[in-house]
């Protein structure tokens, strides 16, 4: 069953002034006097009174949850002021952000608190990467996500494995060493090996794959070395940009990519997310596409192994083709990187994450920033205040060119342009029934400047749909007759 209903959203408390001049809004934007302080703290009480108090149902109209952290209301007030582009006729369209976060779980992150902390701030995809932590610590997640999805009504977590693909790292030192400019320092095939000059690296072919000369990039090019000489298992190097070494680290050739096996097939019934991080994989983006759910922008590998100048054209790219075909895009590395340590982002990051919302990525990722970091709930919430701002900038209406040949079943496709046109016209929400998450994801597609309220019977669909911009997941139970399910 997908049925799409075009839904009239509550107004809540927001008002909705036209955009005003750049100036009305910097003014606006201004720190608050003490007399609109005091207000603000007024108005916040009731705010989140609506706020906290709204459910969704199927026939009432849709609620205004935002996973935002209380002291963050009144900025999203100004948010939702400032940012009125809607052409719509009757109102603005709700004011729930669309762009998904992912979080990297990690040391920082690990704990039933934090889980709860995180999916609060506005975590919507936990990613676990596999490439660290061990089974039991991964599968400790996997059921604290699920517990915390047990008993979230309307704010259900997707997992993502990101599964120890093929990649090349050296391998775990019992604790960091320093690599100093111009040192020797060599890499071995030979396993169980960390000292002070000669590490492990997990890829057996590394020493074939590599020549004398080739630069190898420690982490996307943290730290540098050029190949000197090499002998049947080892590669002897020179440090080229020193710093510190940590355990499994990636390692790149410069312009290379490694000749690693491939995942080949895979039979269970999950979404696949190919991580697009090898300069192999750009010419064969189509054939990706279709054997995929969705990509992931891998901005770290795929800088090390092209240009650093190519990587936001790539991303631009990668975003706009997997878009046009209907599959998920995931922006994913340093996009707060300096929250690792700082607990304020650099401008230019917050400029990043503007861009990859701007240029339509389905999902934004964080890693080492919750993974390891010391501040991962304000990263959350910049991530959250950041992309809620520049979508509110974002007129919908624009449709995807390809239209009626992305999905190959016409009928779908036109109640899902259908339904978005008439729901920026009359700017409403959109409901939509939907088994198999199949016309939920259409209508993401088409980008509608709505919440997309997707009621599923299937958990598993629920939780797989919180990746699509713009989609709102609800579990339900459906009845025999959709009639009565409506
Ligand atoms: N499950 C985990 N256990 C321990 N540390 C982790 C885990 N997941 C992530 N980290 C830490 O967070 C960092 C950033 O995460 P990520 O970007 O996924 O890793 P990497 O860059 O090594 O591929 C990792 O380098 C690692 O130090
Ligand atoms: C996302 C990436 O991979 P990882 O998290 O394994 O560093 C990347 O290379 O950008």
């Amino acid at each position: 069953m997908a049925q799409v209903v075009a839904m009239r959203s509550i107004q809540s408390l927001f008002s909705c002034p036209t955009s005003g001049s750049v100036q009305e809004r910097v003014e606006k934007l201004k720190p608050s006097s003490f007399a609109s302080k005091v207000l603000a703290r007024n108005d916040k009480k009731s705010f989140n009174v609506v706020f906290r108090s709204s459910h969704i149902t199927a026939r009432k109209s849709a609620p205004e949850l935002i996973p935002v952290s209380p002291e963050d209301d009144s900025k999203l007030r100004g948010v939702q002021q400032f940012g009125d582009t809607s052409v719509a006729m009757w109102s603005k369209p709700t004011v729930r952000r669309k762009t998904k976060i992912v979080c990297t779980i990690g040391p920082s992150n690990n704990t039933r608190e934090m889980i709860w902390k995180l999916a609060e701030a506005g975590m919507n995809v936990a990613r676990l990467n596999m490439s660290h932590g061990d089974h039991a610590s991964h599968q400790k997640v996997i059921d604290l996500v699920k517990e915390y999805n047990g008993q979230a009504k309307d704010n259900v977590i997707a997992i993502m494995l990101d599964t120890k693909g093929p990649e090349v790292r050296s391998g775990d030192l019992p604790q960091p060493i320093t690599l100093e400019t111009g040192q020797e320092f060599t890499f071995t095939i030979r396993r169980g090996v960390g000292t002070s000059d000669c590490l492990s690296v997990n890829y057996d072919d590394f020493v074939n794959d590599v020549e004398v000369g080739d630069m190898l990039l420690v982490d996307g090019g943290m730290m540098s070395l050029v190949v000197k000489s090499k002998t049947e298992d080892s590669v002897k190097c020179e440090v080229v940009d020193g710093g510190e070494l940590k355990s499994r680290r990636h390692l790149n050739v410069r312009g290379k990519s490694a000749t690693l096996p491939s995942i080949t097939g895979c039979d269970a019934d999950i979404h696949v997310i190919v991580k697009i991080e090898s300069a192999d994989s750009i010419p064969n983006l189509h054939s990706i596409i279709t054997a995929s759910d969705g990509a992931m922008v891998a901005r770290g590998d795929l800088g090390a192994e092209l240009p650093i100048e190519e990587v936001p054209l790539l991303q631009e790219e990668i975003i706009r083709i997997f878009h046009s075909m209907g599959k998920a895009v995931i922006v994913a590395t340093n996009m707060l990187e300096s929250m690792i340590v700082h607990p304020m982002p650099t401008r230019a990051e917050v400029s990043d994450i503007a861009i990859a919302v701007r240029e339509g990525a389905d999902a934004i990722m964080l890693s080492g920033e919750t993974a390891h970091g010391k501040f991962p709930l304000k990263a959350v919430k910049v991530m959250h205040t950041v992309a809620l701002r520049t979508e509110a900038t974002i007129s919908g209406g624009e449709l995807p060119p390809n239209l009626g040949q992305v999905f190959k079943n016409h009928m779908s496709e036109m109640f899902a342009y259908h339904a978005t046109m008439m729901s920026n016209t009359l700017g409403t929400s959109t409901v939509v029934f939907t088994r198999s998450g199949f016309m939920a994801i259409l209508l993401s597609h088409y980008r509608p400047s709505g919440t997309i309220i997707a009621f599923t019977d299937e958990k598993r669909i629920q939780q797989r749909l919180a990746l699509y911009q713009g989609v709102c997941p609800v579990y339900m139970e459906f009845l025999d007759d959709s009639e009565e399910t409506f």
